[in-house]
C-alpha cells in the first residue's frame, strides 16, 4: 500500500470579486484540479510549481486542514480530515510560516511538552532528541525562548519538533525560505540524512530548486492545480530538451561564427573569445575536434543543464498552453 494516495483530488474555493462599482460576484477558484498521485514509503518527493499552483492547498488536504471538494486522499491509510487526530500521530508537518513551538518557552520545554502531547515514551523521545541535537546543532540555543531565536535556529527547532514522535511522513512547506546559506545547508544536510535512513517519507514544497536537487529523487511539478511532470530530475531534463553546453575559450576571435554539426552555437561572449555550443547529437570530442581545426583552444568546459532554467521553461510553456482555472459560479 502506498503511504500517500490521491485520487481525483480537487479543491475549489468560492470567492467574491468586484464586478462594477458596487456589485460583487461569486467566483469559483479551482486551486487543485484533479490530482492522482501515489507516494511510496521512504520516497523523497519534491512538489513544486509556480506561485498559486496549488501546492500548499494540496498539503493542507493531505494533513487534514482542508476538506477536498471532491476527490479522495489517504495518508498512512487514513482519511486526513475524518481521522485527523490519528493522522497527527503518524505525520510531521513543518509549514515555514507557522510554528508548533511555544513562543515564550525555551526550545527544550517545547520539546518536553510535545513529548506529552504525543505520549512518546521518555527513552524514545530522548534518543530522537539526541539525534536531532547532534545533526542540527541545537545545543547552543536549547535553553533560549523561541521568540528570541533567529529564523534559522527556529527552523531547526521546528524540524526537531516535527520529528520527535517518529512520524512516518514528513510534510515540509518551504523549509528553507529566508534562511542564510549556513542554515540552509544544515537543514538540507539533516533532511538528506533522514532520507538516507529510508524510514521516513518526505514531501517537500519549495521555490529553492537547490533543495530539490540535493534531496529529491522524484519531482512532481504542478501548475493550475494539475500535474504537469512526474518523474526524476533527469527525466525532466530529457523531456524538456535540456542540453549540456560546451564552453570554448579561444586564443583569438574567429572571423565567422563556426558551424559544427550536432552542436549549434548558442552564444558568443568576451569579444568572440568565448563560444558556447549546445550538445545535441555531437559529442564533446567532436566539438573539440571541429574547433581545433579552426582556432587555437585555450580552455574547454562542459556545463551541465541547469534545473532553474528547465523549470522556468516548463512554467513558461504551461502558462502559454493553459488558461486560468477561474470560472464563474452561478
Ligand atoms: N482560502 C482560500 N480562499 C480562496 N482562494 C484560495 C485560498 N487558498 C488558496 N487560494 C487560491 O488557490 C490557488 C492555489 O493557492 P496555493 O496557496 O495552494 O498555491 P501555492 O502553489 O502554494 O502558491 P505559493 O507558491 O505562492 O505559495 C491560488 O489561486 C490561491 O489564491
Amino acid at each position: 500500500m502506498s503511504v500517500i494516495e490521491m485520487s481525483g483530488l480537487r479543491k475549489e474555493f468560492t470567492v467574491r470579486v468586484k464586478a462594477g462599482r458596487l456589485r460583487r460576484e461569486k467566483r469559483t477558484v479551482t486551486a487543485v484540479d484533479g490530482i492522482d498521485l501515489r507516494v511510496e514509503r521512504g520516497e523523497m518527493l519534491g512538489y513544486i510549481g509556480p506561485n498559486g499552483a496549488g501546492k500548499s492547498t494540496t498539503l493542507k488536504m493531505l494533513t487534514g486542514v482542508l476538506m477536498p471538494s471532491p476527490g479522495e486522499a489517504r495518508v498512512c491509510g487514513l482519511r486526513p480530515v475524518a481521522e485527523r487526530t490519528r493522522l497527527a500521530m503518524r505525520i510531521g508537518v513543518v509549514f515555514g510560516q507557522r510554528s508548533q513551538l511555544w513562543w515564550d518557552l525555551p526550545l527544550r520545554d517545547s520539546f518536553e511538552l510535545l513529548r506529552h502531547v504525543y505520549r512518546v515514551p521518555a527513552g524514545e523521545h530522548g534518543a530522537r532528541l539526541a539525534r536531532c541535537r547532534g545533526l542540527l546543532d541545537l545545543d547552543e540555543f536549547l535553553d533560549t525562548p523561541v521568540r528570541q531565536l533567529s529564523l534559522g535556529q527556529r527552523m531547526r527547532g521546528e524540524l526537531t519538533a516535527a520529528l520527535l514522535h517518529g512520524p512516518e511522513v514528513l510534510f515540509l512547506d518551504e523549509p528553507t525560505i529566508g534562511l542564510d546559506v549556513v542554515s540552509k545547508q544544515a537543514v538540507r544536510g539533516f533532511l538528506a540524512e533522514l532520507g538516507r535512513a529510508g524510514d521516513t517519507t518526505l514531501v517537500l514544497t519549495t521555490h529553492d530548486l537547490a533543495d530539490i536537487e540535493r534531496l529529491c529523487h522524484r519531482l512532481v511539478v504542478i501548475d493550475h492545480g494539475r500535474v504537469v511532470h512526474d518523474g526524476s530530475i533527469a527525466a525532466l531534463h530529457s523531456r524538456y530538451g535540456s542540453r549540456r553546453m560546451v564552453v570554448a575559450e579561444l586564443d583569438a576571435a574567429l572571423p565567422r561564427p563556426p558551424e559544427l554539426p550536432g552542436a549549434p552555437l548558442q552564444r558568443v561572449e568576451a569579444d568572440g573569445h568565448r563560444l558556447v555550443f549546445a550538445l545535441e547529437s555531437a559529442t564533446v570530442a567532436e566539438v573539440v575536434a571541429g574547433l581545433a581545426g579552426l582556432a587555437t583552444l585555450r580552455d574547454i568546459a562542459i556545463v551541465e543543464p541547469d534545473i532553474e532554467e528547465v523549470v522556468a521553461r516548463l512554467y513558461r510553456m504551461t502558462a502559454e498552453a493553459g488558461g486560468a482555472t477561474v470560472t464563474g459560479a452561478p
